[in-house]
């Protein structure tokens, strides 16, 4: 049933990446459904579609790149956006608050990384709601940095890569989020305006639940005096969040009937996200891992997985020959339907957050192979903290990754991971129900939104 509308209407501004327009838009889906109107400002670099959303109202503005794939470097697209967005955003915003044929503006809900709407938001007197879309152990640890930097962790050292960092047990130096850049003093420096910025903000929300994290959460209680909403998993919030498509790459529907004629729990699902790259001789590594095992395997290879490659070029001709059927190769899946396919017996992930989080709610094991910034924080936390998967720690090599998917689908190790993920997918579930820590904070969310005037 339709709820009755509020007679409120939010703006939400996605950062344009997959992996952070989706839990924007399951956060906008989210609060339609409790009665807001919904207006989105997007980027027409990365632009999304608005007939997929018809319940919404967007706005494009442009940025000034001349056209999508330039993202080499993720950073400088982040530094470019920030630059370049700042006054088309304000005019469109502005052009938005002094419309009086639509319902007044409660609120901007910001992906946290757009810095410039602090100043924007702060002059024209709207109250500003940050979506930080890493989980909240990765974005804990920013607040430690002046004393990693203190103690020499950071910026890394190869020599000290191994070395476990004892004020952040379990991570270890390899894990700390350094972003392959040009140096390390400009990474330093967004952070330290991304914490100001965050702790000027009128609260932030992220995609997590309290029993999934909650030390992290209570350490980014501490750190920043305004209030934190965890109401995740979102994708899970909202019933039919998952026929609203939010994809930029068209979802390849043939992985499910190929799904269907797979034996319950037997298939390893590989993904790396929407941005990370793997180089040629990890990529031969992976099929081979994959081929020798004798699983069956649904493995997504998006076009410029493989910098220089268009997709499958660098497979050995007469691949596919031996695999029998067992492997199936698509450009991009449709993930949470993948995920929710009883087939499925594991995952292989780069442990992007929404990955992770979809592996979580399904109940899937992992098998962590990150590649950057916060991957590594949530490959740890995977495999030393909820003990819910295995990291690829000998590297990608073949023999190395058999091992690992027998561990997790033969042997008794995989039994124990298996237990500890489901019984986490449960928690996922409950923290939503009414009474629930997620749905108690999505409660509050609402109050603190209508309490702006
Ligand atoms: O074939 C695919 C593969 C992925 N997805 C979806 O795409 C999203 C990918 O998000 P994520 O797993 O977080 O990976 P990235 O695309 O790499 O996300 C970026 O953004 C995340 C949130 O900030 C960070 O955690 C990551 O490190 C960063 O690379 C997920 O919702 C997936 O369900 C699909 O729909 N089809």
């Amino acid at each position: 049933m339709e709820q009755l509308r509020n007679g409120k209407r939010l703006i939400f501004f996605p950062l344009p990446f997959q992996g952070h327009i989706n839990p924007m838009l399951e956060l906008a889906n989210i609060l339609h459904s409790k009665g807001f109107s919904i207006t989105i400002i997007h980027t027409s670099f990365n632009s999304l579609n608005p007939s997929s959303h018809p319940h919404f109202t967007f706005h494009s503005i442009h940025e000034g790149f001349s056209k999508s794939g330039t993202l080499k470097d993720t950073l400088l697209v982040i530094s470019s956006l920030n630059a370049n967005c700042h006054e088309p955003f304000r005019g469109c915003l502005t052009r938005l608050l002094s419309d009086v044929s639509k319902e007044p503006v409660a609120c901007l809900i910001t992906d946290s990384v757009y810095d410039f709407t602090k100043s924007v938001a702060e002059s024209l007197k709207l109250p500003r709601i940050l979506l930080r879309a890493w989980s909240a152990s990765s974005f804990a640890i920013y607040a430690t940095f002046p004393l990693l930097r203190e103690k020499g962790y950071l910026p890394k050292q190869d020599s000290r890569l191994e070395e476990e960092v004892t004020e952040l047990s379990p991570f270890k130096v390899k894990d700390l989020p350094l972003i392959n850049s040009d140096g390390p003093e400009r990474y330093f420096k967004i952070i330290a305006d991304l914490e100001d910025q965050t702790k000027a903000s009128c609260g932030l929300i992220l995609n997590t639940f309290e029993d999934l994290d909650e030390h992290a959460l209570a350490t980014i209680r501490q750190n920043y005096s305004i209030p934190v909403f965890s109401l995740g998993p979102f994708h899970k919030c909202y019933p039919n969040s998952s026929s609203t498509s939010s994809s930029l790459l068209a979802q390849d529907q043939s992985c499910i009937s190929w799904l269907n004629r797979q034996a319950p729990k037997s298939v390893i699902y590989v993904s790396f996200g929407s941005v990370a790259a793997i180089n040629e001789a990890q990529f031969l590594e992976i099929a081979w891992g994959l081929a020798n095992s004798k699983q069956p395997f649904l493995w997504v290879v998006r076009p410029g997985l493989v910098p220089g490659s268009d997709w499958l070029e660098a497979l050995p001709s007469g691949f596919h020959e031996t695999l029998n059927g067992k492997g199936h190769i698509v450009k991009w899946a449709s993930q949470k339907e993948v995920l929710s396919h009883q087939a499925i017996g594991v995952f292989w992930t780069h442990n992007g957050w929404n990955s992770t989080l979809e592996s979580i709610c399904e109940g899937i094991p992992m098998i962590c192979m990150p590649c950057s910034a916060d991957q590594m924080m949530n490959a740890r936390y995977v495999s030393d903290v909820w003990k819910v998967g295995l990291q690829l720690e000998d590297g990608v090599e073949r023999g190395n990754i058999e091992k690992t998917i027998r561990k997790l689908l033969v042997e008794k190790e995989g039994e124990e991971i298996k237990d500890r993920v489901v019984k986490l997918m449960q928690k996922a579930n409950f923290c939503l129900k009414p009474g629930g820590s997620s749905y108690q904070s999505l409660d509050a969310l609402i109050k603190h939104i209508l309490s702006f005037n």
